[in-house]
């Protein structure tokens, strides 16, 4: 679904702040697999993420997603495929509009310009259900203006709305790092049971090391740019977690 075939990234080539942010990765991700992604501060994570996005061109190296070369591609054209939740709640939705109106927009993402929805009953009752998943009564407070719901509310709702259109990839980065342990429980709860119900393939980048434990059916470690663990299936599920706190010693 996702290959990445040496993959380089330097910033700042050639000044005194020159960093070596990818170097040689290298990394085929199968349909369907819920791949976490832990590394200390600076060890790449988010450069990868960019670099499957699309917001980040490589200077080096081979992308394919879904069997096309998408190399070259910018983000906006490789949004068909991918959706992508960020640590910071208020970058997924629109804090003016209300809840029915983000989720109409989230359906629209992918469709070609032009292209309307409009809020009908059956529409309504889609939204109202997904909604319901998370246990939090929001189903009843779809008037109600984005801005007006709590961080936790609207990453989980971010996260609903990523699968309103179809997109096949589902990017998390560090999408807890903002919220209370509550909150983050249940996000990462309801991302879980999508990945399950839509059979996404997925990437989550985070530092709870108890998520990365608990989530997901493969475990990579990066460090200075490079991969230096990947553990899958069987493996990843014989992990203690204390042997993934143990790579941070
Ligand atoms: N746009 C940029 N310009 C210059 N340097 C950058 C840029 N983006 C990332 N870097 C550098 O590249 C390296 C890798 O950064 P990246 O954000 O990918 O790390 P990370 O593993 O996601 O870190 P964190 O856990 O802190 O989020 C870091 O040294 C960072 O400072």
């Amino acid at each position: 679904m996702i290959n990445l075939t040496d993959i380089h990234q330097t910033f700042n080539r050639g000044k005194a702040n020159e960093v070596k942010a990818l170097t040689g990765i290298n990394l085929d991700i199968n349909k369907g697999e819920f791949v976490v992604i832990v590394g200390s501060n600076g060890s790449g994570k988010s450069t990868l993420l960019n670099m499957i996005t699309g917001s980040i061109l490589p200077g080096q190296g081979i992308i394919n997603i879904d069997g096309e070369n998408v190399t070259k591609l910018p983000d906006y054209e490789r949004s068909q495929w991918i959706a992508r939740v960020f640590q910071n709640p208020l970058s997924g939705t629109a804090s003016d509009l209300s809840i029915l109106d983000n989720f109409r927009l989230a359906a629209l993402r992918t469709k070609p310009k032009g292209l309307n929805i409009g809020i009908n009953n059956t529409f309504i009752e889609v939204v109202k259900s997904r909604i319901a998943i998370l246990g939090m009564g929001l189903e009843n407070k779809l008037y109600q203006p984005m801005g007006t719901l709590s961080g936790g509310q609207r990453q989980a709702l971010t996260l609903l709305m990523s699968v309103m259109d179809d997109c096949k990839i589902l990017l998390l980065d560090e999408p807890t790092a903002a919220l209370d342990p509550r909150s983050a429980d249940i996000v990462m709860r309801t991302a879980d049971q999508l990945i399950k119900d839509f059979s996404l393939t997925a990437i989550l980048i985070t530092h709870h090391l108890k998520d990365a434990f608990i989530y997901g059916n493969r475990i990579i470690q990066m460090a200075e740019g490079k991969i230096i663990r990947d553990i899958a299936g069987n493996d990843k599920a014989e992990l203690k977690q204390t042997d993934l706190f143990e790579w941070f010693a």
